[in-house]
């Protein structure tokens, strides 16, 4: 459930009153994501979303997040499009809290994406990165591999008790990828969503509609990105298990589609298997830190690490691209 801050109805009001919204029809709280609290916004001028950011975002990344979604709706790309009040100002505050209204993108995200769908999202992402490919600011990327050491710092106990061995894996795979230094290899780079997972994306039966969430959006690998979506698309539903089979078809497709749009050049190529490697680690880290620090019976439950535990074992086998279909 992620509303952490309640909007009174005058607040609301108050808020409207300075954008060219009409007046509201509906407001209700959206119990998916995890991060900020979302709002349905129906007004007489059309169907919108709140955002207010909760603690967990740096308010001075904001510009850069709105700036990347104004860019990438100019550009005709389907994305929440920031919109702006009256002084040309699309980010407020509301109850205290940085917010953003956005347009509403129609679609579902699917559960359990079949190849067709990941298709969808590789030509998707390609078009993204396309259309980013003009957008001046940067970010760091704040979750790259210069972090995974400290996100690992005391965790190896809690990991072995997940699964014997499994702090093993952890430290080959961190000293692995340490030795392989992926940031100084010359890959293209541009900006990256790094958070394409799913529940971030929208189709309308199987036609791609649209990319949600950019709040971990940062200057990185385009390639990188692939390796995310190939990690979180491309395997079947762990169910927590750490046992999880790649599906080589959704794969294949993945890249087929991504390189409808940008054919991936040799270098990056090579390097999908150090970065799909990389990419497993990342979201294994952040899921164990969550793991380990959420209290119990805490509003939001943490995702399960060990999934992402399976995908890394999975790519330390594969040594090229062909292995993942491409
Ligand atoms: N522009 C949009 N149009 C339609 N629905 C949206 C839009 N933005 C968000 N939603 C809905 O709100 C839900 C939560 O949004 P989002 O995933 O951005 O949450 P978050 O808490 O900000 O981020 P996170 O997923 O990282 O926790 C989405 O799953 C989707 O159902
Ligand atoms: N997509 C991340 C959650 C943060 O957005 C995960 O599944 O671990």
């Amino acid at each position: 459930m992620a509303v952490y801050t309640q909007v009174s109805d005058d607040a609301l009001a108050a808020y409207l009153d300075e954008y060219d919204l009409g007046k509201a029809l509906s407001f209700k709280g959206i119990a998916e994501g995890v991060e900020n609290s979302n709002y349905y916004l129906e007004t007489t001028k059309g169907r919108y979303i709140l955002t207010l950011f909760e603690k967990r975002v740096n308010a001075d990344d904001l510009p850069y997040f709105i700036g990347l979604k104004q860019h990438l709706a100019a550009g005709g790309f389907p994305c929440p499009e920031p919109i702006m009040a009256r002084d040309g100002k699309a980010l407020r505050t509301l109850e205290g809290r940085p917010a953003v209204i956005v347009s509403f993108l129609d679609g579902l995200s699917p559960r359990s994406p079949n190849p067709a769908q990941c298709r969808g999202i590789g030509e998707g992402l390609a078009r993204m990165h396309v259309a980013l490919s003009d957008y001046d600011k940067t970010r760091e990327n704040s979750l790259g591999p210069a972090a995974w050491p400290r996100l690992w710092k005391g965790q190896s106990e809690q990991a072995d008790a997940l699964h014997p061995g499994l702090s093993g894996l952890i430290d080959e795979a961190l000293a692995d990828i340490a030795e392989a230094k992926p940031q100084s290899l010359s890959l293209p780079r541009g900006t990256i969503h790094a958070d394409l997972f799913p529940d971030n994306a929208f189709f309308l039966g199987d036609d791609f509609s649209g990319i949600i969430d950019f709040y971990f959006a940062c200057t990185d690998a385009l390639a990188y990105d692939l390796a995310i979506c190939l990690n979180a698309w491309a395997f079947e539903d762990g169910d927590g298990r750490m046992a999880i089979d790649y599906n080589f078809s959704k794969g294949a497709a993945l890249i087929a589609g991504y390189e409808s749009v940008r054919p991936l050049q040799p270098a990056e190529r090579e390097a999908l298997p150090l970065l799909a490697r990389g990419a497993a680690l990342r979201f294994f880290l952040t899921r164990m830190v969550d793991w380990t620090t959420t209290p119990e019976g805490a509003l939001v439950k943490p995702k399960n690490p060990l999934e992402y535990a399976g995908r890394l074992a999975f790519h330390r086998k594969v040594h090229t691209a062909e292995g993942y279909g491409a």
